[in-house]
């Protein structure tokens, strides 16, 4: 889809559901996206109901800024994950052993106060002769973070769509969170963390490969 969105309204990209029904799309069809302008004009709402004053000099060019930062931040609803991963794989005989991508830098935003979710993620899966080019992992990773997300549904999304693409023997997505909605405002409490895991096939059925995973994550303590 377009990403010229000055003036034109682009359709909504494909609702993605994952094979768990989770929908991890902007809200379906029915979902018409504002124009450039309009985004700024609501923009320069939010600043007044703020209390201050849109027109001064700092302010003007804040509506275009935050603008242009939403575009980053929500970049992932423009993504096809499952496209992404059938870019570059390929067939492999003879490798059946693990393949880790760890300490993946994750920047979300939560769905219920569109503050940031930062933290990281970890990625592995079995191979069943099919890999895939190891950054499609990470961009998968952040087809979903970019977008609004709660931290369970953007687990499972990652594991369902590697799972659906490549076929694995297993999937594994461990994601370690901060979010800023309980940091920064509401309840207040620094440093916590939110660990969510979604395991699939080898990683669920067998505990020596679920242990092999979590120890070379750092999560076998205990
Ligand atoms: N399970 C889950 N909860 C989340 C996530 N991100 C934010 N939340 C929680 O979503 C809840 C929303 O609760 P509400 O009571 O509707 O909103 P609120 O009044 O702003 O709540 P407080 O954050 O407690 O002030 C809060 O408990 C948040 O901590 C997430 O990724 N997963
Ligand atoms: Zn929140």
């Amino acid at each position: 889809m377009s990403l010229d969105r000055s003036t034109s309204r682009p359709q909504a990209p494909r609702d993605y559901r994952d094979s768990a029904g989770v929908s991890g799309g902007p809200g379906g069809d029915a979902v018409e996206r504002p124009t450039r302008e309009e985004a700024e004009d609501a923009i320069r709402t939010l600043l007044r109901w703020a209390g201050d004053d849109p027109g001064r000099e700092g302010l003007v060019d804040t509506p275009k800024r935050v603008a242009a930062a939403y575009e980053e931040f929500f970049a992932g609803y423009a993504e096809d994950p499952e496209d992404l991963l059938r870019r570059t794989f390929e067939e492999v005989e003879g490798y059946d052993e693990m393949v880790l991508l760890r300490d993946i830098r994750l920047e979300s935003h939560c769905e219920h106060h569109m503050v940031p979710i930062i933290g990281t993620a970890h990625v592995a899966y079995l191979p069943n002769s099919r890999v895939v080019g190891i950054s499609k992992l990470a961009r998968v990773v952040d087809a979903f973070a970019r977008r609004l997300q709660i931290q369970e549904k953007m687990t499972a999304q990652i594991a369902n769509a590697i799972n659906d693409v490549l076929e694995p023997k297993g999937v594994a997505v461990v994601i370690e969170a901060a979010h800023q909605c309980m940091t920064t405002r509401g309840v207040h409490k620094p440093g916590v963390t939110m660990v969510t895991s979604r395991m699939l096939g080898a990683f669920r059925t067998s505990s020596d490969t679920r242990r092999e995973f979590l120890s070379m994550v750092g999560h076998d303590r205990g």
